[in-house]
């Protein structure tokens, strides 16, 4: 079954990003990571929860082998704003010294999720260490960041779906919309 904004009922807004247009990014994006790691070992790092789509939708466009790891990591809780306070909930199983790592991102918002994961992870001494993320919001960054591969840019609105959530819903979504005011109080 296909779901779309009106079945969200009023929740939704607007679908900023169709699963069609995040199916043929995630191809453009998965060669031109194949292309820079050819003959490399890979491990790619999403970034729960948001990023679980992303991830499993990128890793299996990659014609590279890749290893998959994961990290845990809170800022949001269940607001809208970043607190800017980042918390490990669940650290990476694997040593990465050494290794060449691709951090798998939903969205970079503030930026300074990302910010703090790659000094954190900089400072375990991987072999090298960039940054795929499908989504931006250029206007709302706080804190620069060099970022590899970016799927799109997008305007300041918060968004859900394809492992985005308000409160933990709307992850499951297919496309990626921009949620109503009414839903967070605006
Ligand atoms: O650039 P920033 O302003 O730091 O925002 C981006 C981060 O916020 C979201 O995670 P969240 O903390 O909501 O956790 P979740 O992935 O479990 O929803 C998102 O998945 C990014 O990791
Ligand atoms: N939507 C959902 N989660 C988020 C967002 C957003 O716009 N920005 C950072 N985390
Ligand atoms: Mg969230």
């Amino acid at each position: 079954m296909r779901v779309d904004a009106k079945d969200m009922g009023t929740d939704l807004k607007s679908v900023l990003i169709t699963k069609e247009e995040i199916d043929a990014k995630l191809a453009e994006l998965a060669a031109k990571v194949d292309a820079e790691y050819a003959g490399k070992d890979l491990l790619i790092v999403g970034v729960l929860k948001g990023a679980v789509m992303v991830m499993a939708d990128l890793a299996r466009a990659l014609s590279t082998p890749v290893t998959m790891d994961w990290m845990a990591v809170s800022s949001y809780g269940a607001g809208t704003q970043s607190s800017g306070v980042v918390r490990i909930l669940k650290d990476l199983d694997t040593d990465i010294k050494g290794k060449h790592v691709l951090i798998v991102e939903d969205i970079i918002d503030s930026g300074l999720t990302l910010s703090w994961l790659l000094s954190n992870l900089g400072s375990r001494e991987p072999a090298s260490l960039e940054v795929c993320t499908l989504l931006r919001k250029p206007e709302a960054a706080k804190v620069a960041i060099d970022v590899k591969w970016i799927g799109f840019d997008i305007p300041n609105e918060f968004v859900v779906g394809y492992g985005l959530d308000f409160a933990e819903k709307y992850r499951n979504l297919p496309f990626v919309g921009t949620l109503a005011p009414h839903v967070y109080g605006g």
